[in-house]
């Protein structure tokens, strides 16, 4: 879609307050939830990558590491388009005749990387049967949750978070787009070693991105000489993706994402949480985190 018209629907006043339908018990847009049957059936093919993540897990970074990984650290190449455009974002669906993201997969000569934020259960079965390889992201539920609520209010095609206080609770209920974050990230963890899946974890690329993009090397079954992995960190940096424009959503207009509330590219850091809990709200989370998520082999760090 053109920027210009994606501003005509916004003035028309169709991004605005989006409305919501949940799909087996997950919180979706309703022009979303139209579309499931489709999305359900998307049809993935063996040379696939998919990108998985629950929203704000440091899904865009690790879009742009794949990619600059697939085109050997050339970073004209990877400006060629915007992230959403290089990776389509396969549930995303906007009103027509915007191209839904499963329009842009069909429409993208193989072999494809695509985003997906859907639980491990909603994800088209297809992916399953043609085996392809799958990259997961999780990162902490605090900071998420930060992440998600500064998120919400900056972008005018999510719902309106409410208070901080009220976003806490919604959160904590998986009342959100793309359900519970304790679900997806369990989900995708008791997933990861039955298929081919690369399960990351956001403070761990943050403490040693060189460890981890080699692993994502690996992974992709590159040869990537330590150069050129040099570069990859360089320009995969938050600073430098920060002031890149095909990677920091600063394309889109205003009346869809206002970066003067809150920039895509916000703090990058694990910890943030820190400022935002009260002492009384991180007691309250930590002892409801217990409990969703007793019985799990799954532990994430909340600082590094
Ligand atoms: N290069 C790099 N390094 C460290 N952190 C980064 C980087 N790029 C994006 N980010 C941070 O990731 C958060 C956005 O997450 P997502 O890309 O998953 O968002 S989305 O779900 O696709 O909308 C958001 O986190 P917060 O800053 O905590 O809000 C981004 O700032």
């Amino acid at each position: 879609m053109s920027l210009e018209k994606m501003k005509d629907l916004c003035l028309e006043g169709k991004y605005l307050q989006p409305e919501t339908k949940e799909v087996n018990g997950i919180l979706m847009t309703k022009i979303m939830s139209d579309n499931w049957d489709k999305i359900w059936n998307f049809q993935a093919k063996p040379d696939d990558l998919l990108i998985a993540t629950y929203a704000k897990a440091g899904t865009t970074w690790t879009q742009e590491i794949v990619d600059m990984i697939q085109n050997d650290g050339d970073v004209q190449k990877c400006q060629r388009a915007n992230t959403f455009d290089r990776q389509p974002f396969i549930e995303w669906t906007l009103p027509p005749p915007s191209p839904s993201g499963l329009d842009r997969a069909n429409k993208m000569p193989s072999p494809r990387t695509l985003k997906t934020h859907l639980p491990v259960q909603m994800l088209p079965p297809s992916f399953w049967k043609e085996n392809s390889k799958i990259i997961y992201v999780a990162r902490n539920a605090k900071d998420s949750l930060v992440s998600y609520y500064h998120f919400s209010r900056m972008n005018k095609m999510v719902p309106d978070p409410g208070t901080w206080e009220e976003y806490v609770e919604t959160f904590k209920a998986g009342k959100v787009l793309w359900g519970s974050w304790y679900d997806h990230v369990k989900g995708w963890w008791d997933a990861k070693d039955q298929h081919r899946i690369l399960y990351l974890f956001y403070e761990d690329m943050k403490e040693d991105p060189k460890r981890e993009i080699q692993k994502i090397v690996k992974f992709l079954e590159k040869d990537t000489p330590e150069e050129v992995l040099d570069k990859i960190i360089y320009h995969t940096s938050f600073d430098i993706m920060k002031q890149n424009p095909m990677a920091n959503y600063t394309t889109l207009p205003t009346s869809i994402m206002d970066h003067s509330i809150s920039p895509f590219m916000r703090k990058g850091m694990p910890g943030d949480w820190k400022n935002h809990f009260t002492v009384a709200q991180n007691e309250e989370f930590d002892k409801d985190y217990q409990k969703k998520m007793a019985g799990s082999t799954l532990t994430f760090r909340t600082e590094i």
